[in-house]
């Protein structure tokens, strides 16, 4: 690809300098037609096809330049969604945060695109607008240094200018940048507590506080802005067309006066002159365009860079589909230990909830099964074999799960319950999707399960969970973590999405994360959690008859269903 690139950058040279030719054709035919006596045909048609040719030349090189470094752009391209896809095939799935789903967004699309122009355009673009200006420089200083000298008159101007009002410009762009960071604090705070800010008649007071954030960065702002404006309009100024052409007849007219040069010479002057402020214009926007890419690239450079899960060399096979946490340890990255020391077995046809107050670690403990995170310390055993020696393909096989955050993939509602067995007959899907008890609801849609979910198939959070444990259903994994919805708790929902679950769990090794103990009843065995490490274990019997941490989340939890 680099030399595809190469190869852009030696075609644009080659096309910029045939450009160049007819500049030097039009002094040349004005030389012959302006010379005494009748013109000489067989100087004239020479020159002529020459200009033609250097004109389909320098078309012909500068389109195959930018086809060239295009094909490049479209490799690079290609090699790196490629790359991406299979580095985030590969990535824990404990990863994929918010923050980093964005990241991924933003790197796939807007980042690659910034890319574009970096390779297709930046060095062919570059190239020509260094090349013809040195070219024409060079045919001048041939012609008379005086007037390569005069072609490049007004550029002290506008590098003198420029440069000032570069001076200090990443010390006030920080101060900008922070400016505007204060301003949407305020909007956003402003935003945020508007209704209490409302309810206690402080209006007044939140819009001072924007005001003051506005007005500090538009003072800010016009302090900086304004000498920068003068400034700008003097280069403009000894860059525009007019003065070019006036500073140039000027000096052509005073030196074909003095002798110095022919006025087709001073002719050709005026010419390259007046290109000399184009390329400087393509210049400027290839560096603020080179900025962009660099930053781009920094940012898909670090999304490849994401250490992938380590995968065995020799992988192993499970030995049937019990789960067994043996003295599991597990800290996130830059956090204390999250859960510490956890022995459990759960055995295939049995049904364990993990109970605890909010952050005990219940989630983080269910999602060691299936790798999202591996363990700190201690091991996650499937079937007897740590899963970190189990191909993760044999895994997903293996463990499925339900996740309180259902995501629902744009496409239809029976590609949706298809995604973990794609070669589903109709009639499995129906028979997932009753016993799950959303078929009735897919049946309501106005295209049954060929509509679209976000088109045609909307559903609410209860449903978008039935979805899912369909879906889970069909997957027909041995083993299954449930994530229990706490926010579509409404008594219907919630009764359809325990039916459903129930008959998920039977003849599966079932890990559920309940949120509320009225559903777990009946399940064999319960592990209460506090602080990371399990602090009782046993059935709804046996922890009651305990009267530990467990009879009292009881003991409020019935006294507060019934208050
Ligand atoms: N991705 C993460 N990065 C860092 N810390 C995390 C992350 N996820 C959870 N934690 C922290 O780990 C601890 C246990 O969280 P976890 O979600 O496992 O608890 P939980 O018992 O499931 O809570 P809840 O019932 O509120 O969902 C909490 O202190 C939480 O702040």
């Amino acid at each position: 690809m680099a030399s595809l690139t190469r190869l852009g950058v030696v075609l644009s040279a080659l096309g910029t300098l045939a450009t160049l030719v007819p500049f030097v054709g039009i002094a040349e035919l004005g030389r012959v037609l302006l010379e005494p006596g009748p013109v000489d045909g067989a100087e004239v048609w020479p020159i002529a096809g020459v200009v033609a040719l250097a004109l389909v030349i320098g078309w012909a090189a500068n389109g195959a330049a930018l086809s060239v470094t295009h094909a490049a752009d479209h490799r690079l391209q290609a090699s790196l969604r490629r790359r991406i896809v299979h580095r985030l095939g590969r990535v824990p799935l404990g990863w994929y945060s918010d923050t980093n789903s964005g990241l991924v967004r933003k790197a796939a699309q807007d980042d690659i695109d910034d890319l574009h122009h970096l390779i297709a355009h930046h060095d062919v673009e570059m190239t020509g607008a260094i090349v013809l200006p040195l070219g024409g420089v060079a045919y001048l200083c041939w012609l008379d240094w005086r007037l390569a000298l005069l072609a490049i008159a007004t550029l002290p101007v506008y590098l003198v200018a420029y440069g000032s009002m570069m001076r200090g410009f990443v010390q006030k762009m920080v101060e900008l940048d922070a400016g505007v960071a204060r301003v949407s604090a305020a909007i956003v705070e402003f935003v945020h507590g508007i209704i209490v800010v409302k309810v206690f008649g402080q209006a007044k007071r939140a819009h001072r506080a924007y005001d003051d954030a506005v007005g500090e960065f538009g003072d800010k702002y016009a302090g900086w802005v304004r000498p920068m404006l003068k400034l700008e309009a003097l280069t403009s100024m000894a860059l525009s067309a007019p003065v070019v052409a006036l500073v140039s007849l000027a000096g052509g007219i005073w030196f074909v006066a003095e002798g110095w040069v022919t006025p087709i010479e001073a002719l050709a002057e005026v010419l390259v002159a007046m290109i000399i402020p184009t390329t400087l214009l393509v210049l400027n926007q290839g560096i603020t365009a080179q900025r962009k890419a660099t930053a781009a690239a920094s940012r898909i450079v670090a999304l490849l860079d994401i250490p992938p899960l380590p995968v065995p060399a020799q992988p192993r096979e499970p030995a049937g589909h019990d789960v067994e946490f043996d003295d599991v340890s597990f800290a996130y990255e830059g956090t204390d230990t999250v859960v510490s020391g956890i022995s459990l077995h759960c055995l295939p046809g049995t049904v364990t909830a993990l109970v605890g107050g909010s952050g005990a670690g219940k989630s983080t403990l269910a999602k060691l099964v299936p790798r999202f995170y591996d363990v700190t310390s201690g091991a996650v055993r499937v079937g007897g074999v740590d899963v970190r020696h189990i191909a993760p393909e044999v895994l997903y096989r293996k463990v499925g799960f339900v996740l309180q955050d259902v995501r629902l993939l744009h496409g239809t509602v029976v590609e949706n319950l298809r995604l973990g067995r794609p070669d589903a007959t109709e009639d499995e899907v129906i028979a997932a999707a009753t016993a799950a008890r959303i078929h009735d609801r897919v049946l309501a849609l106005p295209r049954g399960y060929d509509s679209v979910i976000g088109e045609d198939a909307i559903f609410s959070g209860g449903e978008a969970q039935r979805m899912s444990i369909a879906r889970a259903l069909l997957a027909d994994t041995p083993i299954l973590v449930l994530d229990e919805a706490t926010a579509y708790a409404d008594p219907e929902s919630e009764a359809q999405i325990q039916d459903a679950l129930s008959v998920l769990a039977r003849g599966r090794t079932v890990l559920v994360i309940a949120h509320r103990l009225a559903t777990i009843a009946g399940v064999d065995k319960i592990v209460v959690l506090d602080g990371g490490a399990v602090v009782e274990q046993g059935t709804q019997e046996e922890l009651i008859a305990a009267n530990g941490r467990y009879a009292r989340m009881w003991d409020a939890y019935t006294e507060g269903s019934t208050r």
